[in-house]
């Protein structure tokens, strides 16, 4: 029985291609009314994560649910989910409106649908163009038209970024979030923080197919605080005065400077003046949420985890620290960085506080804004504008009754319902291509998203009379979902 609550949980997910450990024991939680980033670098498990999500890949180990079952177990999943894994395998010669209108009447939608979700993208202008002559951006956006047809209460994208030009992802960025102010669930996968960065509101980021963090984006912002840096006659002399004023977070770094936390400039350089220390330097050094992306997912924060900081006098360097760390930034403690005994090292408190196991807190999202209307080409612009502006279901929020049905649900036993851009047209799909443990009759009833599979050759040029089937797997796949992307 599905909760409604249009909630991803991820509970020790667990996967196995054989020697490779893809994806291990992780776990999080993605809340309804926000946007979540599932960050991570290349191999991190993120794709991998979301396949299982979507029935795709039968896990190893643990579960993931939406609206508290699993994706096989969702009445009309193409209802609540919608997903772009992969923005290929269009139909070239199909237009971008027959592509839609395909995919529509295999959910039981009307036509205006493809429509609507044209103009939601901003392709109105280009709806009779062929989809192969689409350039990557455009591709993106023709998948998240997919995606949208069914009106879905979760929306899962797999790198939806790329190919899109800055233009392109600003109004992805507000198209996202207004979405998600209507009280959706938008769960978006990226290699790249600064890419998603002003989108998303809570992070879960992966490393080697670990959780690393799990959290709203502004705590781990916050748990990377400013810390000033002054170069002093006297490091220890200015370290005993600074701890003396009860300032006791402080890192003397290998170029002679100390590294002070929670004291401002004039702080720090009243201290050292009252102490008669002199300072060649002071300078506040803000904190870099792409380093410490960076140092997350390089692995290397779990090596800084288990240090034993040397005594200041002693000048010793611990070996087996972890593997050398870049000396620009001397927030990075690499194996130079000594620390005081008694003190804190400047790191070492994040871990336990940015690290929630709890479900995030979602009180500080704020109201949503009505998404700009696509500038992606000069035609697109004027025909979309006025459109969108009028029919868009994501600009008011509805936080009681978020989720508005389109249309009426399809019959029961319907031969299709694929989860939108993800379950290509049944002339490509053979049966086999299905989740390891569906049996060709389950998982007809309950199709399975995919990546966009490259289609076969075009049916006509006119939208299908009759539903198509969806299967599970895009050509190139095993049919027991352990296939590898495209
Ligand atoms: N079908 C497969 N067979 C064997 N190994 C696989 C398969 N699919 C994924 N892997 C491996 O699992 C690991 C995680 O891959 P995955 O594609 O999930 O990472 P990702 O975070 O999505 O990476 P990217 O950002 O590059 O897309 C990688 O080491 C990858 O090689």
């Amino acid at each position: 029985m599905q909760d409604g609550s249009g909630r991803i949980v991820v509970r020790g997910l667990t996967k196995n291609f054989g020697q490779v450990a893809a994806v291990q024991n992780l776990s999080f939680q993605v809340e309804p009314g926000s946007v979540t980033g599932f960050l991570g670098p290349n191999g991190a498990g993120k794709t991998t994560t979301l396949r299982m999500l979507l029935g795709l890949v039968n896990p190893t180990a643990g579960e993931a649910t939406i609206n508290g079952q699993p994706f096989h177990r969702l009445g009309n999943p193409g209802r609540v989910v919608g997903a772009v894994l992969e923005a290929q395998g269009f139909h070239p010669k199909r237009s971008a409106i027959n592509h839609l209108r395909v995919y529509a009447a295999a959910m039981g939608l009307p036509d205006q649908r493809a429509i609507e979700v044209l103009q939601l993208v901003g392709l109105a202008g280009a709806g009779m163009r062929k989809a192969g002559g689409f350039s990557l951006g455009m591709k993106q956006r023709l998948a998240l038209a997919t995606a949208l047809l069914g009106d879905p209460q979760v929306l899962v994208l797999d790198e939806p970024a790329n190919g899109l030009d800055p233009e392109g992802i600003a109004w992805l960025r507000t198209f996202l979030k207004s979405f998600a102010a209507t009280g959706r669930t938008v769960l978006i996968s990226s290699h790249l923080l600064a890419e998603v960065e002003q989108t998303i509101d809570q992070v879960v980021i992966v490393s080697r197919g670990q959780t690393v963090y799990y959290g709203a984006l502004d705590e781990l912002r916050r748990s990377q605080q400013s810390r000033v840096l002054v170069q002093p006659a006297d490091a220890q002399a200015l370290a005993a005065a600074l701890q003396e004023a009860g300032i006791t977070a402080v890192t003397p770094l290998p170029d002679g400077r100390l590294a002070v936390v929670d004291a401002t400039v004039q702080q720090v350089g009243d201290i050292a003046s009252k102490a008669g220390i002199a300072l060649y330097g002071v300078q506040e050094e803000q904190a870099d949420l792409e380093q410490l992306f960076f140092r997350l997912t390089s692995g290397q924060w779990t090596g800084q985890q288990g240090y034993a900081p040397p005594g200041f006098d002693s000048g010793q360097q611990v070996s087996g620290f972890g593997s050398p760390v870049p000396q620009a930034s001397p927030y990075q403690a690499g194996p130079q960085a000594v620390q005081f005994p008694q003190q804190q090292p400047y790191q070492q408190g994040y871990p336990q506080q940015g690290y929630q196991q709890q479900a995030p807190q979602y009180g500080a999202y704020q109201a949503p804004v009505a998404p700009q209307a696509p500038q992606y080409q000069q035609p697109y612009q004027q025909q979309v504008q006025q459109p969108y502006q009028q029919t868009s279901p994501y600009q008011a929020p509805q936080p009681t009754s978020p989720y508005q049905a389109p249309v009426p649900p399809p019959a029961p036993q319907a031969p299709v319902a694929p989860v939108a851009p993800v379950a290509p047209p049944a002339e490509s799909q053979p049966p086999s291509a299905l989740s390891e443990e569906q049996p060709t009759q389950a998982v007809a009833e309950q199709p399975k998203p995919v990546e966009v599979a490259p289609a076969p050759p075009p049916p006509d040029a006119q939208p299908p009379t009759t539903p198509d089937t969806p299967s599970g797997e895009a050509p190139g796949q095993d049919s027991t979902g352990e296939g590898g992307k495209a």
